[in-house]
């Protein structure tokens, strides 16, 4: 049995395809009536046209899913700690499976350290990469990062959640596909307002290289394997979110150069994830320059074209 923790896209397209493949699921999420109403309906509005197989048992009773097998976190990341704490099994020994992107503001940690920290003697795995939500549901062709530091149970993991249409790479770098995911969606928000504020195609061509940079640097310091950051979490990642209006990371991107209003319900994980780095980086004495500003601009401290002031006026270097 596999249990999914977070009930929004993300969450149920994983539960929809495991489902569709066979697996027995749990999909959890906190408000019983939404869960109630989807159990009913095998609908769900963040999935447009998607009906929920039969296989997924859906349900608000959270001990009742955490008692599943294996774990899929799928809850935004500022609250991964929070829905962990109210776990009240001490889940040792079992399979714990990140599926967000982000760095915890409170802590400066990725996924997996909070998972340990909340749940000692778990097995902390990191599920990563370019999909939305909506491809996997549909069933298009995907392909992610599974990481986990424990071969052994990595290995396991690749297949319990590999289906025909999700294909899974195996690491032991957990750090390195953290470091991705959570610093794509920085570039997201760079690569939007970029293009909302008009400053063109090549302008964005230059954040996303530079941005590669700066996930290269963070993620090589904090002891990743560079050859992590290009794979799927890292530039393949980087790809999908830099140049897809489906990303809602590059569309709060959009509106902020624009200078319009964004819809704060939205899940926007970079916003949060910028601050986390730019705090890192000061700790750690790491240039972070695009990730700085990012923090800034989200943070209503620079205007877009202080923004881009800041980032043109930096001394010239080798690149
Ligand atoms: N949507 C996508 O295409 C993808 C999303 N992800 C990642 O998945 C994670 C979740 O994102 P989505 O599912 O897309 O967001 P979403 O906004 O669709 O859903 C978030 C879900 O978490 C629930 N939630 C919020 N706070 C909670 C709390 N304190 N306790 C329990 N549940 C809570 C909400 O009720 C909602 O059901 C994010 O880290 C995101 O980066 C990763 C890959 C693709
Ligand atoms: O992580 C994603 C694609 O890999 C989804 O991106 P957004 O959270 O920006 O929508």
């Amino acid at each position: 049995m596999i249990g999914v923790l977070g009930a929004g896209a993300f969450g149920t397209a994983l539960a929809v395809a495991l489902a569709r493949d066979g697996r027995q699921v749990m999909l959890w999420g906190r408000n019983e009536g939404t869960m109630a109403e989807m159990a009913r309906s095998r609908e769900t509005a963040r999935l447009p046209g998607v009906t929920l197989p039969e296989g997924i048992e859906i349900t608000a009773d959270l001990a009742r899913a955490a008692s599943a097998e294996t774990l899929l976190l799928a809850v935004p990341m500022q609250t991964l700690s929070a829905v962990l704490g109210s776990i009240e099994s001490p889940l040792e020994g079992r399979k714990l499976v990140a599926c967000c992107k982000g760095i915890d503001l409170a802590t400066g940690e990725g996924p997996s350290h909070v998972i340990a920290h909340a749940k000692p003697g778990t097995l902390p795995a990191i599920l990563t990469g370019p999909s939305f939500a909506a491809d996997i549901a549909r069933g298009l062709p995907t392909a992610l990062t599974l990481a986990c530091e424990d071969a052994e149970a990595g290995l396991v993991l690749q297949h319990v959640l590999s289906t025909k249409t999700l294909r899974l790479y195996r690491s032991t770098d957990v750090t390195g596909a953290e470091v991705g995911g959570a610093l794509k969606n920085v570039m997201a928000i760079a690569c939007g307002a970029c293009i909302g504020a008009g400053f063109g195609d090549s302008a964005r061509a230059a954040l996303m290289t530079r941005g590669f940079a700066e996930m290269t640097r963070l993620a090589v310091h904090l002891g990743a394997k560079p050859e992590t950051v290009t794979g799927l979490s890292g530039l393949g990642d980087l790809a999908l979110t830099c140049t897809s209006e489906l990303s809602r990371n590059y569309r709060y991107g959009l509106a902020l150069g624009r200078a319009e209003g964004f819809d704060p319900s939205v899940t926007v994980e970079g916003a949060a994830t910028a601050r986390a780095v730019a705090a890192l980086a000061e700790r750690e004495a790491l240039a972070m320059p695009v990730s700085g500003v990012v923090a800034a601009l989200t943070e209503g401290k620079v205007t877009i074209s202080e923004a881009l002031d800041e980032l043109l006026s930096r001394p010239l270097k080798e690149e």
